[in-house]
């Protein structure tokens, strides 16, 4: 079977700083693949230069057999790779709904001479962005907040509305950056009921950086250590959770 993603080499310099050196990973459909790391270990950049955010300095990505490093962001998203943030990015004056439309405009035959007609194609474009954006609400438990402006929200529920804004868009991979930071336990525990329903009811892949091991211990088919940009180890769960080198990176010299 060939890879969702497949990254090789991947690197990153800023200046002198090598951010990210010689990072590869992998992932198929349909899987939870997490990256992990102390802090400062480069998991955002590989994230911003997986994303297009960063051009990377080397190294390459293929995403659904496509090469795409240095694409910028907007076409990766467009082939199906979406993203949230360590820090929740909304449009804060919109309301709830208006986020989950504005998300769909690329898949939606909105443009400006069908709007004006109020052509056929027009109008069920119109009515299939509002049913997919009320399904995830339903998915995210915001139903009730659809007409609120998305800055109101409380932190729990800005998260929910980001993962469900990029559900609308239709990804094939979702990556979600440090997702729990900042939930509580409940809202932790339904995080993980929900990437699961992602992956076994919707068919998607999620690559995920998170500092909350329990919850990456829990869901992950695979797992990806990096330390000062370097890869460290990989393997299952199990594999990482006993791998010599990941203790000695997160607890350093006995
Ligand atoms: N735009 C940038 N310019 C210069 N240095 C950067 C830039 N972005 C990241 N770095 C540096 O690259 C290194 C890796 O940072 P990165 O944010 O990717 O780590 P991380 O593993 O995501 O950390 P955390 O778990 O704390 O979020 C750090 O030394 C950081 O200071």
């Amino acid at each position: 079977m060939s890879a969702l993603l497949s990254v090789s080499g991947l690197t990153m310099r800023f200046g002198g700083l090598v951010a990210v050196d010689q990072v590869a990973l992998s992932m198929q459909e349909r899987q939870i693949v997490s990256v992990i790391g102390p802090n400062g270990a480069g998991k955002t950049t590989v994230f911003n230069c997986l994303s297009g955010f960063y051009r990377p300095s080397g190294g390459s990505v293929k995403f659904g057999g496509q090469e795409i490093q240095g694409m910028p962001g907007h076409k990766i998203a467009r082939l199906g790779m979406v993203r949230t943030f360590q820090h929740v990015r909304l449009f804060k004056e919109m309301t709830v709904l208006e986020n989950l439309l504005v998300a769909q405009h690329f898949h939606l035959n909105t443009g400006f001479l069908a709007g004006l007609l109020k052509t056929p194609a027009f109008r069920r474009s119109e009515r299939e962005g509002l049913e997919r954006a009320h399904y995830w609400l339903e998915k995210v438990r915001l139903t009730e907040f659809a007409n609120r402006t998305a800055g109101n929200l409380a932190y729990g529920q800005q998260r929910r509305l980001e993962i469900a804004r990029c559900m609308a868009a239709r990804p094939r991979l979702l990556m979600l950056d440090e997702p729990a930071a900042g939930l509580n336990p409940f809202e932790t525990h339904e995080l993980d009921r929900l990437i699961c329903d992602l992956r076994d009811n919707e068919g998607i892949s999620i690559l995920l950086i998170e500092h909350d091991m329990k919850l990456v211990m829990g869901i992950s088919d695979h797992i990806y250590v990096v330390n000062q940009g370097r890869p460290l180890a990989e393997g299952t769960p199990e594999q990482v959770r006993h791998h010599p080198d990941v203790i000695k990176a997160y607890l350093g010299e006995a």
